[in-house]
């Protein structure tokens, strides 16, 4: 499968975003029987494991996506995605060197870049990102250091600019929301609180991945 479809349903989580007594493989179980297309294990925050721990959940996690034939991307951590065997990297404006951290990973790894204007979409796609995240698309409350929402009107800006490199919306994105950002050009969304924060992951996704190839069946070619 292209890496574009891949990105439709990205779903993004740590065990801080985990609720309603669910752990983290809980919560991904269900997103990924509901149609999750991607992973991003993005443990941050207070509660954040240690590094033993978080590479033995994120063996598991990698367990359980394999069993759904779903990548893992590992947020900001090269060494943790080295170390799990990760299909992937998800890396920000502040994380490194795009250059430099795609040199390190080697080409056979997914790398993802979050963007939040044209000319950072540029320099992220010089440097060998495969994929670009856009976000805040809406408010989040999901992301302490977010950066001020973006709206859709960047995702279109940078479609127009590159009409083949995946591109990802992230930030405030449901089911109610998510036809918009597929419409502007985005070929999936990334979410957090729209599935972790749901009492029922499978049943969250599973409305979510509705919507989301609904729109990818209007919008795209
Ligand atoms: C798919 C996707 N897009 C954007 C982000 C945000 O990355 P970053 O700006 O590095 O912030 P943190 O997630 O590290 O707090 C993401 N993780 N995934
Ligand atoms: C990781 C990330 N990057 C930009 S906003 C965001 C958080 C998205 O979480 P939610 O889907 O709950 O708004
Ligand atoms: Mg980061």
């Amino acid at each position: 499968m292209k890496l574009s479809n891949y990105l439709q349903l990205y779903f993004i989580a740590g065990a801080e975003n985990c609720h309603n007594n669910q752990s983290i493989e809980q919560v991904v179980s269900g997103a990924l029987r509901g149609g999750a297309t991607l992973f991003q294990f993005r443990e941050k925050g207070d509660t954040a494991l240690g590094d033993q721990e978080k590479l033995q959940c994120a063996m598991r996690l990698k367990v359980l996506c394999r069993a759904y034939s779903v990548p893992l991307i590992i947020n900001d951590d090269a060494e943790l995605m080295v170390a799990c065997g990760a299909d992937g990297l998800h890396i920000g404006q502040d994380d490194g060197d795009i250059a430099e951290i795609r040199s390190l990973i080697g080409n056979e790894k997914i790398l993802g870049v979050s963007v939040h204007s044209l000319n950072e979409a540029v320099t992220a796609v010089k440097a060998g990102a495969d994929y670009l995240g856009i976000g805040p698309i809406y408010p989040t409350s999901s992301k302490r250091d977010a950066k001020s929402v973006l709206g859709t009107g960047v995702v279109e800006q940078i479609r127009k600019r590159f009409t083949s490199v995946p591109i990802v919306g992230v930030g405030g994105i449901r089911a109610e929301n998510a036809k918009k950002v597929i419409a502007a050009g985005a070929d999936g969304v990334g979410v957090i609180s729209a599935i972790s924060g749901s009492c029922s992951p499978y049943t969250a996704a599973s409305n979510l991945w509705k919507e989301v190839t609904d729109a990818c069946a209007a919008y795209k070619s």
